[in-house]
């Protein structure tokens, strides 16, 4: 059996290439990109007029089932996809989410790929990148200290301190930071007020940086950003706080994409951060539109399952940006599989239960209800799926011919084994001309819900079709706050579903495919800014906690000052 380094080690025994070099393989020039180091590039954003006559290029999404808390290898896959692609003489860039420190030094790692599918500086990528999710905290943490500074001298703008919503954000795992007092002290301190903080990736501000299509939406969308109501219930944003125009200045170089390298060179696009459960999940569409016009396939992830990334990749991203998919690829793995078959509790951070690498057809089969639904999910937009069957070490043949078998006979074009965590884009190649092919079939896209429906109709609409539920019960406060955000006309916006990512359902312990019962809604926020409502199911975090014993306890450097324990 071969023997795979650790992620660390592969990339760091890894030559790269000078990242003007890859720049020049897909026909950017040096006045094209603004260097940060030998290996890391920002993209300036003139280029989407240079090229906006080039063809545009197909654009396959990789999805998955629902995820144990490891992660099903979606990265991977993704990376692994584009390696194989290159592999086959595709001209080929993947387009991604930059990692947060978050899960990085918490409980999950990284997410620059692993094995010999990862993409490179995977140590800067990991850590501070460009800096994107530190110019999102100063901006968003800079309009919170407006907010509070507002209230407190004089109350210009009627805010009810009560209705102040914007937390601040940090890209640190701290559930001390999640239930706060601020403003003790006295009064030159501010008036005393309940708040907390967010992960980074979670806020609004990413969202926008996700979603915006140059540096004037950016600056549109700022300043659309609702951080409270006054007394007589009106909306306050951030341009009548006067701090739109300050946040777009901070976000200048943040809005331009960064450009990076997988381990058999091919580009990556890599820009923006937010996670798919408490946000939703996508790489930026800036980077997608520039991707598209230097390359003939761009692959790119959606956060976890079709129930979450992908769906709000359709429902979001496409809706808004006027993107449209060629082909979906949905990863599984034979261990969740079998989790979701009754086997294996796993928990992130300890190693895998037995049973869940050891042969077992039975609970494999029962398991395969959840990619069948999730094929079914990715049926519901008119695009070819494609699935893909992301082998560990402990699979058997038998338990592969399964999930073919049971992939086809729900419908997706094919079913391809890879083993691109081992070995590279040449373990991806059956899987590489597989969508190449789906990308040329007939494709007839569709959302799966209109502007023009109402708000409770386009969640129950999710609740039903995606989340496999028979209803939805609404708490008070949702109710209260659907008919608020109606009557000021937020109703054609869009759904992003805050719930978790380990269940179909809201609830993390309905693993295999829940059905049944009845999906509640207990909250729901509007982020105007980056154009969706946001609904809350059941117990959902915005600012995780670390664990006893977190990835950072590994982290260190070396006698030569090199990083090492970063995975
Ligand atoms: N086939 C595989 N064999 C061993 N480890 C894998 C494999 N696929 C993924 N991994 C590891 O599992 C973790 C999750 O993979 P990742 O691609 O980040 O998942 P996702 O994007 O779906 O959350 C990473 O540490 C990755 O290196
Ligand atoms: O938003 C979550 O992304 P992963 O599924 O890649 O962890
Ligand atoms: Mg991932």
């Amino acid at each position: 059996m071969k023997v795979v380094p650790s992620d660390l080690e592969i990339a760091q025994a890894h030559k790269m290439t000078p990242i003007t070099e890859i720049a020049a393989k897909i026909g950017l020039g040096e006045d094209d990109i603004d260097l940060y180091g030998k290996y890391k590039a920002k993209i300036n954003l003139d280029v989407l007029r240079k090229f906006k006559d080039h063809p545009m290029g197909k654009l396959i999404d990789i999805t998955a089932i629902t995820p144990t808390p490891l992660g099903e290898g979606k990265t991977v896959t993704t990376i692994g996809l584009t390696q194989g692609l290159g592999k086959i003489g595709k001209k080929v860039i993947t387009t991604l989410r930059q990692p947060s420190m978050g899960p990085v030094f918490g409980i999950k790692g990284g997410a620059a790929g692993g094995g010999y599918s990862q993409v490179v500086p995977m140590e800067d990528i990991n850590i501070h990148f460009t800096g994107d999710i530190h110019a999102v905290e100063a901006a968003n943490n800079l309009l919170a200290a407006m907010i509070d500074t507002s209230i407190l001298l004089g109350n210009p703008l009627n805010i009810d301190p009560m209705t102040v919503m914007w937390n601040r954000v940090l890209d640190t795992n701290d559930r001390a930071l999640r239930d706060i007092v601020i403003g003790l002290g006295g009064k030159e301190n501010g008036y005393p007020r309940q708040t907390g903080f967010d992960m980074a990736v979670a806020s609004e501000v990413m969202a926008i940086l996700a979603l915006a299509d140059s540096l004037q939406d950016l600056r549109l969308r700022l300043g659309k950003i609702v951080v409270a109501y006054t007394y007589d219930g009106k909306p306050v944003t951030a341009e009548d706080l006067k701090a739109a125009g300050a946040m777009t200045v901070i976000m200048k170089e943040a809005i331009k994409p960064n450009l990076v390298q997988t381990l058999e060179g091919q580009a990556c696009i890599m820009h923006a951060g937010p996670f798919a459960n408490i946000a939703h999940g996508q790489s930026s569409v800036l980077g997608d539109k520039i991707a598209l016009r230097l390359a003939d396939y761009v692959v790119t992830e959606s956060g976890f399952g079709s129930d979450l990334g992908m769906e709000k990749f359709m429902d979001i991203k496409c809706r808004q940006s006027g993107l449209r998919p060629s082909c979906v690829v949905i990863t599984c793995t034979i261990r969740a599989l079998k989790m979701h078959g009754g086997l294996g509790n796993v928990v992130a951070g300890r190693p895998l239960p037995e049973e869940l690498t050891k042969e077992n057809l039975p609970a494999l089969e029962r398991g395969c209800a959840n990619l069948v639904h999730h094929i079914k999910v990715a049926s519901y937009y008119g695009v070819p799926v494609v699935v893909s069957i992301n082998r560990f070490t402990p699979d058997t043949d038998p338990e592969v011919a399964l999930v073919r078998e049971k992939a086809m006979e729900a419908g997706a074009l094919g079913a391809y084994p890879i083993t691109v965590w081992a070995d590279g884009g040449e373990g991806a190649v059956e899987l590489a001309e597989a969508v190449v092919a789906a990308c040329e079939k007939p494709s007839d896209f569709q959302l799966l819900y209109p502007d023009n429906i109402g708000i409770k109709e386009k969640i129950e609409t999710l609740a039903k079709k995606v989340y496999n539920a028979d209803g939805v019960i609404y708490e008070p406060l949702a109710e209260r706050k659907i008919k608020q955000f109606e009557e000021l006309g937020l109703g054609r916006l869009p759904i992003c579903m805050a719930k978790t990512h380990l269940s179909i359902s809201h609830d993390p312990g309905m693993k295999g495919r829940p059905g049944n019962y009845i999906f509640p809604i207990r909250d729901i926020r509007a982020s105007v800014g980056a154009g969706f409502l946001y609904p809350l199911a059941g117990a959902m975090r915005t600012m995780p906690g670390l664990g006893s014993r977190p990835a950072a306890h590994h982290v260190d450097i070396d006698e030569y000052g090199r990083t090492k324990g970063l995975f």
